[in-house]
């Protein structure tokens, strides 16, 4: 469906509300405000970066039906853009059921990937495709017989609902089960006693393989893919990204199976960010954003239509494009402290290594391994915008200020 764009602030206006407003939201909201979008930006504190941009800021606890349900029939937006995983999804499927909002890309798609339960089951129960082995455990004692019964070392436990890698952790032997398991419970975004246990696999390379669901000018949805993004993760949280990442035919061509198979099921209009693990020319389903995801910022330099302005066009109905621009890169800044509103040193040194740009999302709190911003390079090849990308990132120093001497 194309959405008819009207004029922010008057009873014309196309209403947009994100429901999550990090660094991947603030980007969405930005390419929505330059289509003159009138944006709702919710997260569950104040100030959080996407709140900078939006003409509104909300902040309640998304994952509380009733201030959820309340919310959205006061603001009462055409689309609800879901940001992150822990969303009261019952209540956007029932105002999806009556009418009353369009759920990107539907109502089922956030719940289904709301926790890894119900999208690892769709992919390789109901879908057929190839992941690692799993298991669902309520306790340490399931945990500790899932391992014994199967899924064997090394294995990877994480909390049913988290993300960026909070509680995860890899299981080498018996003698880190416990410690796994109290990990994952501390970890979790919403207090939930129930982990998955993965078999470990030991692939080659992992991507992101951005999907574009957009419609034609036939009207109908037609399926986009961007080039792969490789990337490294430290403790299941990304540190580097870059685009394209260079495969076999024979793999690209299963990880874009897979991808259409995923994204079919889910359905609706928008960007996804599916996640593949790549051994020779195997390929692994590992999860999957319906929405974009934190590797694909690298294409906020590397993409003529980055993945924030894809999803924008494409929930609003309009033509896309992913052909890449050149070869990128991207690196994770880290707070480094615990502190409120830090400073960041050395941008100036940073911003002179050639082919950079700086995104420094403006979170209101540091934590020491909060990612609170990104360094963006391009280069004639992935490999020199690797290294100019960690260059500007370690060139960028967040430092707490020090507290004015009271008088
Ligand atoms: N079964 C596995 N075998 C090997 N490595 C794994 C496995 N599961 C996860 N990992 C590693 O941990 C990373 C994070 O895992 P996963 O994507 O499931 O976590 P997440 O918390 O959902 O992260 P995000 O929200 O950032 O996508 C993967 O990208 C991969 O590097
Ligand atoms: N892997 C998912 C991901 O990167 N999500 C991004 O991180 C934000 C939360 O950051 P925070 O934990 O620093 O508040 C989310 O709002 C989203 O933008
Ligand atoms: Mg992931």
């Amino acid at each position: 469906m194309t959405v008819t764009l009207g004029t922010p602030l008057s009873p014309s206006a196309t209403k947009v509300m994100l429901l999550g407003s990090g660094e991947l939201g603030k980007e969405v909201l930005i390419a929505l405000q330059r289509l003159g979008v009138e944006t709702i930006a919710v997260d569950r504190y104040d100030n959080a970066p996407g709140q900078q941009v939006a003409h509104h800021a909300r902040t309640i606890s998304m994952s509380d039906p009733a201030q959820l349900r309340t919310l959205i029939e006061a603001e009462r937006p055409q689309l609800v853009v879901p940001e992150i995983e822990a969303i009261a999804t019952q209540v956007l499927e029932a105002l999806e059921a009556e009418g009353r909002v369009r759920v990107i890309p539907t109502a089922r798609a956030a719940r289904l990937t709301m926790d890894r339960e119900g999208i690892r089951r769709l992919a390789a129960e109901t879908l057929g495709l190839p992941t690692s082995p799993y298991k669902f455990c309520d306790s340490l004692g399931e945990l500790q017989a899932a391992i014994d019964a199967g899924i064997g070392y090394p294995c990877i436990v994480k909390p049913v609902m988290s993300s960026s890698g909070k509680g995860q952790s890899k299981i080498d032997g018996p003698a880190d089960v416990a410690a796994a398991w109290a990990y994952a419970m501390a970890g979790g975004r919403v207090s939930h006693g129930r982990v998955i246990v993965e078999g470990f696999i030991d692939f080659d390379y992992e991507i992101t393989q951005l999907t574009v669901r957009a419609l034609g000018a036939d009207g109908r949805v037609q399926t986009h893919f961007c080039d792969p993004i490789g990337h490294v993760q430290v403790g299941g949280d990304y540190v580097e990204s870059w685009q394209p990442h260079p495969m076999t035919p024979a793999a690209l061509e299963r990880s874009r199976r897979i991808a259409r198979a995923v994204t079919d099921n889910l359905g609706g209009q928008g960007l996804f960010g599916v996640e593949l693990f790549v051994k020779g020319d195997n390929v692994w389903f590992s999860e999957v954003s319906p929405r974009p995801h934190d590797t694909g910022m690298v294409t906020m330099i590397t993409q003529q239509q980055n993945e924030f302005e894809l999803h924008a066009r494409a929930i609003l109905g309009l033509p896309v494009d992913t052909a890449l621009r050149t070869p990128g890169a991207s690196a994770v800044i880290y707070g480094g402290v615990d502190a409120q509103g830090i400073v960041f040193d050395g941008v100036d040194a940073a911003l002179r290594v050639p082919n950079t740009e700086l995104r420094l999302f403006g979170k209101p709190e540091s934590f020491a391994k909060r990612r609170m911003g990104v360094a963006l390079a391009h280069d004639a090849d992935v490999e020199q915008a690797r290294s100019r990308a960690k260059e500007a990132a370690s060139l960028v120093r967040p430092r707490a200020v020090s507290p004015r001497p009271s008088a």
